[in-house]
């Protein structure tokens, strides 16, 4: 049995905990929000993120980090990428020395434009393992089987975290290459809100496969370039969270971009889905990226104009299928 902290009370946080509630371990979930912390006391439920998912009375909640992760084993990342760092300096003073770290949130963080775990890294000299990969909460709190990768530049803690997370419906693979696993993981949110204009612009199937290939092209060139190994985005952190998040009713990032390509604005988009949708700052990490390595990225460019520039998403379709000719490429 260990004791975990889950930081964290969304959808995925509040799945995970589930699973590591249900082998046994003692779980301390933090809410950020007072009041989503009092709802869900009162419904033993998210009805916001995880609408009919119970959670049991042994799960406990509180509003304070130093209670959450003290004298933790393993304390669990689950917010939104924007307040990793915040969070990680919240609990430095209170987390002990030998606890291992899972990040689970998918970013970039903009002002540095480091992947999160370079960020917790930055604050904290924990061990830090990374869980990504195609798995939508939704899901995973209904026992639907899920395979998913622990990575670290530890592979010791990753092997742990491995074991902690391992079931029979919750399968998960280790892999050390930690950036090509943070990248895909960040970096297909972005293309998702590609996927998702597709939709609303009443698309087919041929124009969704088509940003779907060219989109972990993109992704894989940055990512190379960036030190990651060219295997791991034709893996479950590249192609295949990439392939859920296209092609799901439950992404947050697809529906977006639904709601865009219908003519939403992006703040109406983001009100109407009330759940995180990473793509949207990841796009102004990933196209300062594209600019510092020097990296051609044209859907990830085009949904940036259309997110920050006022470009409209037909403008975007006709640059995409404008460009000049030339060879298909992989690198
Ligand atoms: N929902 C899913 O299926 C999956 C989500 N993820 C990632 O997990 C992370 C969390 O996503 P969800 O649980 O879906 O989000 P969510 O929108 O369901 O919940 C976000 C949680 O963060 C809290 N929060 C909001 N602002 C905060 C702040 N400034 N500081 C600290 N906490 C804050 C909220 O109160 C809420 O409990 C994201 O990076 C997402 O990409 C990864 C895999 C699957
Ligand atoms: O990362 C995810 C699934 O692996 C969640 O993606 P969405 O935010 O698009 O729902």
């Amino acid at each position: 049995m260990q004791k975990i902290a889950v930081l964290g009370a969304g959808s995925w946080g509040l799945a995970l905990a589930l699973l590591l509630n249900e082998k046994g371990n003692a779980i301390t979930i933090w809410c950020y929000d007072s009041k989503e912390k009092e709802d869900i006391l009162t419904f033993r439920e998210n009805k916001r993120c995880l609408p009919g998912i119970k959670i049991p009375l042994e799960i406990q909640f509180t509003t304070s980090v130093e209670e959450a992760v003290k004298e933790k084993d393993v304390v669990i990342m689950a917010v939104p990428s924007k307040a990793i760092r915040k969070t990680t300096e919240s609990m430095k003073a209170f987390v002990a020395e030998e606890a291992l770290i899972v990040n689970v949130s998918k970013g970039i963080e903009f002002e540095t434009l480091y992947t999160l775990s370079q960020v917790i890294q930055s604050v904290v000299s924990n061990p830090v393992v990374v869980l990504s990969g195609p798995s939508h909460a939704e899901e995973v709190a209904r026992h639907m089987p899920t395979t998913v990768v622990a990575s670290s530049n530890c592979m010791a803690s990753a092997e742990k975290i491995q074991d902690l997370f391992m079931t029979e419906y919750f399968r998960v693979y280790t892999n050390p290459d930690i950036i090509g696993v943070e990248l895909g993981g960040a970096l297909k949110n972005v293309i998702a809100l590609a996927a998702g204009v597709v939709d609303g612009l009443g698309y087919g199937d041929n124009s969704k496969a088509a940003l779907m290939t060219r989109g972990i092209a993109e992704i894989s060139r940055l990512g190379v370039a960036m030190g990651g190994m060219p295997a791991t985005f034709g893996g479950l952190t590249g192609i295949g969270d990439l392939m859920v998040t296209c092609m799901s009713g439950h992404s947050r990032n697809r529906r977006c971009g639904e709601l865009i390509g219908q003519g939403y604005s992006l703040e109406e988009a983001t009100q109407k889905i009330n759940m995180v949708v990473e793509g949207v700052p990841t796009a102004k990490g990933a196209y300062a990226l594209m600019k510092a390595y020097e990296i051609e990225m044209p859907i990830i460019e085009g949904i940036y104009e259309v997110l920050f520039e006022n470009y409209s998403v037909q403008e975007c379709v006709q640059k995409l299928m404008n460009r000049d000719k030339k060879m298909e490429s992989f690198d």
